[in-house]
């Protein structure tokens, strides 16, 4: 029987950590070396000899997680949010440095959500306007949510690609934040209400007719599949992967 991997989880006490620390450690090819989180030495990942570490934290707190992984040799699979060129820039330049290292960072780790992202970016094209809607539970830090931004960057590309026009959209006159945020030309709204864990809506539309793509996240568990497939598949995937779909062989 081959060696377990060695996993870390680092946000260990939050809401999705715990989750995720819970279900390392009740995989069978998996150990769970170390559970971290605020406050706590990210020496304690060299010292247990993780060979991958979890990051579920807080934008505020990934980019010193990350650096201290790579340059330590720890592959990383992260769902923290907050990603923007410039992190990715910084990111893929310590890299550079490690290049026996892999980081996966995915926006979503359910498998919904990411053939939503998928289904609206092959849908994009046949329509002449969307816009994304994500609601969440309100003690998310970030808005719009990680998956959401993503989404309306890839609606965004696959509308570049076939050449559409900006969308048609007459306001002349609107309180700020009515028309929702701008990502890439595409409106992206954010709802934050108690009893919500993690949903988006993607609406599609043009003449007489819309497509809506919902998914819903209705409990933590829905994530873990994900997490525990980045895991396994990242310790022989150096370098940056951006995205869980992948890992998924969806073409
Ligand atoms: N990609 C995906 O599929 C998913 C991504 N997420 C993302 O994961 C992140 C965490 O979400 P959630 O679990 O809801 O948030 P929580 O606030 O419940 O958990 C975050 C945990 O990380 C801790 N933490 C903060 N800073 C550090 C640090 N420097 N080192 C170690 N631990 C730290 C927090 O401590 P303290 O409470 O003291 O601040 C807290 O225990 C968010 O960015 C969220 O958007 C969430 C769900 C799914
Ligand atoms: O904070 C959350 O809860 C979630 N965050 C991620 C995001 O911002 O997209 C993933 C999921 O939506 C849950």
């Amino acid at each position: 029987m081959s060696a377990k991997l060695r996993v870390a989880v680092i946000g260990a006490q939050g809401r999705i950590g715990s989750e995720a620390a819970r279900a390392v450690a009740a995989a069978g090819d998996l150990e769970l070396v170390a559970a971290l989180d605020r406050d706590d030495d990210l020496g304690a990942l060299v010292e247990a000899g993780a060979q991958v570490a979890v990051d579920l934290t807080h934008p505020d707190a990934v980019m010193g997680n990350l650096e201290f992984c790579v340059r330590n040799g720890v592959n990383a699979v992260v769902g923290t949010t907050g990603w923007t060129d410039e992190r990715l820039a910084e990111l893929r330049g310590w890299l550079a440095e490690s290049p026996a290292t892999g980081v996966l960072i995915a926006p979503n780790f359910s498998i919904g959500a990411v053939l939503t992202m998928r289904f609206a970016a092959q849908a994009a094209r046949f329509f002449e306007s969307a816009e994304v809607i994500e609601l969440h539970h309100p003690n998310k830090a970030d808005a719009p949510s990680g998956t959401a931004t993503r989404t309306a960057q890839l609606i965004a590309q696959a509308r570049r690609a076939a050449d559409l026009p900006p969308q048609p959209d007459a306001t002349s006159t609107a309180l700020p934040g009515a028309r929702g945020a701008d990502v890439d030309g595409v409106p992206v709204h954010s709802v934050r209400l108690r009893g919500l864990l993690a949903h988006q809506e993607v609406l599609l539309g043009d003449q007489g007719e819309t497509l809506t793509i919902r998914h819903d996240s209705l409990h933590h568990s829905s994530f873990m599949p994900g997490i525990l497939l980045g895991v396994r598949r990242i310790v022989s995937t150096p370098g940056l992967t951006y995205g869980l779909e992948n890992f998924m062989d969806l073409d």
